[in-house]
């Protein structure tokens, strides 16, 4: 577990880097964010949360909330349910890249792009009686946190602006591997992606990943081998087609989202969560990714 000191050395390594990325401006809801902000929460497996910078602050968790909705179809679906409808390879292509989509005949590489999360998402539709009123139930458990929620506004924002996903979602229907009605799983979809949390809250919900699949709370939410998977997958698809770069520069499974917030974990020992909302080329926390390296490094951390 890091010292709450380091933690705020590592803010202020990192602050001179804002003004560097770019804030995600195609959900015009998430354009008016304020770039100036860095937080970063570690939650270690004693249960213990400490933070630095904006920590306390919540943001659109956007992607993130790929990690939840995976976990969740693990708790309702046998495995190959799951495995026969997304692969596990990294996609080396945009996290909203039609092409592949097209190319492998409806079957999206990982459930961390989109493709992959959106039959993810369809996956949960057809199982949950009231999908958003679940994933928030989820959420707001795993974090301790029961006042957490889902941001209409961001959400009808995304829903407004959803072509690229709705072509996504209808072409994988054309190839059979899309079963409910398009906008009422976009709806979900976007629901999940406008979940509000802060770093605190993001580290506390994560900790299950670092903890063989338990909770704050001490719920069993998925086995310890499944929690494996998970981080495997994580590693190599979480970051999108920057995972190599952030294997090399952090060396944690890590999972990303459009709202600039980035959670990693080192199994055993602690889930992280950085959050600063310019982005770089590959749609990740440029100023949070930094972050994330120097703590590993200070710590001389890595699951590599
Ligand atoms: N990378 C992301 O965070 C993308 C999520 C966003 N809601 C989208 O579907 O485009």
């Amino acid at each position: 577990m890091p010292e709450l000191a380091l933690l705020e050395q590592v803010v202020d390594k990192v602050r001179p880097l804002l003004g560097q990325g770019k804030v995600a401006d195609y959900i015009p809801a998430l354009a008016g964010v304020n770039p100036n902000k860095i937080g970063i929460a570690v939650t270690s497996i004693d249960g213990t949360t400490i933070g630095a910078g904006d920590y306390l602050e919540p943001f659109s968790i956007q992607s993130i909330s790929k990690v939840f909705s995976l976990t969740l179809a693990l708790t309702l679906y046998e495995e190959q349910e799951i495995w026969s409808r997304v692969g596990k390879e990294p996609s080396g292509q945009s996290f909203n890249s039609l092409v592949q989509v097209e190319l492998e005949r409806g079957l999206p590489r990982n459930p961390f792009i989109n493709a992959g999360a959106l039959v993810i998402a369809d996956l949960l539709q057809a199982r949950l009686g009231a999908p958003k009123h679940r994933m928030i139930e989820l959420i707001r458990g795993l974090s301790t946190n029961p006042s957490l929620i889902s941001d209409k506004m961001v959400a009808s924002s995304e829903f407004e602006h959803s072509a690229r996903n709705a072509a996504i979602a209808y072409l994988m229907k054309s190839f059979g591997n899309f079963n409910n009605d398009v906008d009422t799983v976009l709806r979900s979809y976007f629901h999940y992606c406008a979940m509000r949390m802060s770093c605190a809250d993001l580290s506390k919900a994560m900790l299950y990943l670092a903890n063989k699949g338990r909770c704050l709370d001490g719920t069993q939410l998925i086995s310890p081998i499944q929690t494996r998977q998970m981080n495997a997958l994580l590693a190599t698809s979480g970051l999108y087609d920057g995972a190599g770069e952030f294997a090399y520069r952090v060396g944690m499974p890590g999972k990303s989202g459009v709202g600039g917030g980035i959670i990693a974990v080192i199994p055993g020992d602690m889930a992280v969560c950085v959050w600063s909302p310019e982005l770089d080329h590959n749609g990740n926390s440029l100023a949070g990714t930094a972050a994330l390296e120097t703590l590993c490094q200070t710590l001389g951390r890595s699951i590599f």
